[in-house]
């Protein structure tokens, strides 16, 4: 097992870490310490960012004021020439220069995962269950014991001094199953758009409970609330979702012990993402007790960050950063205190972006994706009615009170982290083949064939692909390399310049991307399960609906047309069969036999 996993070299402290910390009360200090790490942090990766590379040639400037004595100064950047922002310091320390910092993140160095300080209760003093390893009580059935091994997963994680855990279970789903799901979720999902301070909508998503849960879930400045009554085929998409991905998962967990919510992301276009982040929201206690979640991955491949953070801040430790693909039916499991030691972080797919065709286009399916995050709310809102059922932190938790530790568990050593970079060193900065602004400028890459490559290019470069086009031009030295906005606007000039040689093209300009997806999964559910004479009728309705130049009517439209029984075989049938069977079921606006209760079929024809 060891051997899977290479171990880093583990370093007594992050390079990133500042000095001495000032006087002070201890809470005071924290605070103070946190705010101004971060402070520092921004700052300097702010400036390295945004390319200053010739302010570094000038004297360096100290960053920080602090002031000796009992009373820990409040934090606060300080020009030295007017001393205008922060108290006037009695005395200014030099922190760490610029120069000094900005050599400290580009350190070219392995990457380490630094052990826990004060550790966490091992898993002999409170045994943990986690989902890969669950056995039930009375132990395993020979057959259900085959059935478990099929579904592998690999660890990325295994840190028992935090008590944190994270894998990777590739191919979970059936993608025939991942393709049926997206089209529902992305149709009948109650989404909402997340907006950046720039007013960019960086995802969407919602929100769903289960079994009588009513909370709401609040993340930064957002509240998703809780539908009152999501749609009858939502609900049933989620409910069938759950049930495939713990068929898998955790086949033996009582349904009833089942994750009682989920969140839901949508990410239409590649340059969405999530930033840096923990599910520590105080619904799911994660920051106190063991916190389960199950992250299940629909659609277009994107890559997840999980890494350390920095004591009271949510920047990651930069070199601790863990990568992984999520593909399609691919699930991740986060356990244990991950959300109080770790973050983790969706980066955008800047290939995906250069590449995006014709913004006005109908988006494939393909180049979306779905993330449903399942998670146990423990900690019930005082308006939910589970909370007068279970209080405010139930105490038969299930993985906390039942089943025990499998011996694969315990033969697991206590601290091994996966590492694309086979132990070679890396440095955080732009990637020479793709250019790669995943997060502050950067992104960890080594060194190959003289060139600074970050995983996915050095992956490829190692499977022998052809060489590719690069996405930038090379820079100058200290030219600023384009943001991703930058990057997208030149891929929407290049689209525009395209579309005014093509007077074909739809005039749909103002559908958002979502709504250009969702009309065009429409679209091919009618082609794929209508009959003949219904994909006609609709067809002409369709075409009215564009006149009418009306794009929401002609989605809801598509939707009340589309019908989407599941034939029980349908994994085994191809999907041009599984279509056929369907048309054949639902001929001419009959029922379709067999009826599965959860995909209400609808068979509506136009007059
Ligand atoms: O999209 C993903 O894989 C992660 C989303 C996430 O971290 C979240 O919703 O909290
Ligand atoms: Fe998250």
């Amino acid at each position: 097992m060891a051997s899977l996993y290479p171990a880093l070299k583990l370093t007594a402290q992050s390079p990133l870490l500042p000095g001495p910390q000032s006087a002070g009360t201890q809470a005071a200090q924290a605070l103070e310490d946190g705010v101004r790490r971060r402070l520092l942090s921004c700052q300097l990766e702010d400036q390295i960012s945004a390319g200053t590379e010739a302010r570094t040639t000038q004297t360096p400037k100290p960053l920080v004021t602090e002031k000796l004595g009992k009373e820990p100064a409040p934090p606060g950047l300080v020009n030295p020439i007017d001393g205008q922002r922060g108290r006037p310091p009695e005395r200014v320390v030099a922190v760490r220069d610029l120069a000094e910092r900005k050599a400290s993140l580009r350190k070219v160095a392995k990457q380490s995962w630094n052990p826990a300080t004060s550790l966490e209760p091992s898993l002999e003093e409170q045994p943990l269950v986690l989902l890969g390893d669950f056995v039930p009580k009375d132990g395993l059935k020979e057959t259900e014991d085959k059935e478990c091994k099929e579904c592998t997963r690999t660890i990325l994680l295994w840190d028992e001094g935090r008590r944190c855990f994270a894998s990777h279970w590739p191919g979970v789903l059936a993608s025939s199953f991942c393709n049926y799901a997206f089209d529902l979720l992305l149709q009948h999902g109650p989404w909402e758009a997340l907006h950046s301070k720039k007013g960019q909508v960086t995802r969407e998503t919602c929100w769903y409970v289960r079994a009588g849960c009513r909370c709401d879930y609040t993340y930064g400045m957002a509240r998703v609330r809780a539908k009152k009554k999501p749609s009858a085929t939502f609900r049933a998409a989620m409910e069938t979702l759950l049930e495939e991905v713990m068929s898998r998962v955790c086949p033996w967990l009582p349904k009833d012990a089942w994750p009682n919510s989920a969140n839901l992301n949508l990410y239409t276009e590649a340059w969405q993402s999530v930033g840096w982040h923990a599910d520590d929201e105080s619904l799911f206690m994660g920051r106190d007790r063991d916190c389960p979640i199950i992250s299940v991955s629909l659609g277009a491949r994107r890559e997840f960050w999980l890494a350390l953070r920095h004591d009271n801040c949510m920047d990651p430790q930069l070199k601790s950063i863990i990568e992984v693909d999520l593909r399609d039916g691919d699930v991740l499991t986060m356990e244990g205190l991950c959300q109080k030691h770790c973050v983790h972080f969706v980066p955008c797919d800047v290939r995906n972006v250069a590449n995006a065709a014709h913004p006005r286009e109908p988006i494939d399916g393909r180049r979306a994706r779905i993330n449903v995050t399942w998670r146990w709310i423990r900690d019930h809102k005082q308006r939910c009615p589970k909370r007068a059922v279970e209080g405010s932190s139930p105490s038969d938790f299930y993985f906390e009170s039942y089943g025990q530790v499998s011996q694969a568990c315990s033969e697991k050593k206590s601290l091994f982290v996966q590492s694309w970079a086979g132990g070679r060193a890396v440095a955080w900065r732009s990637c020479q083949e793709c250019d790669h602004d995943a997060w502050k400028g950067g992104r960890n890459c080594l060194k190959h064939q003289k060139q600074w490559l970050c995983r996915p290019c050095y992956e490829y470069m190692l499977s022998g692909g052809p060489p590719r086009e690069k996405l930038q031009p090379p820079r100058e030295r200290g030219q600023r390399r384009p943001d991703i906005f930058a990057i997208r606007a030149r891929a929407g000039e290049a689209a525009l310049e395209a579309d005014d040689q093509d007077t074909e093209a739809p005039d749909d300009a103002d559908m958002s991307a979502r709504d250009q997806l969702c009309l065009h999964v429409a679209q091919q559910q009618l082609q794929a399960h209508m009959c003949i004479m219904q994909q006609h009728q609709v067809q002409q309705a369709l075409r009215q609906a564009h006149q009418l130049e009306s794009s929401r009517a002609l989605i809801a439209l598509a939707a009340a047309h589309t019908f989407r029984p599941w034939p029980e075989s349908v994994e085994s049938l191809g999907g041009q069969e599984a279509a056929k069977q369907c048309a054949d079921a639902g001929q001419c606006g009959q029922q379709s036999a067999p009826q599965v209760s959860y995909y209400p079929v609808r068979h509506q024809v136009l007059q």
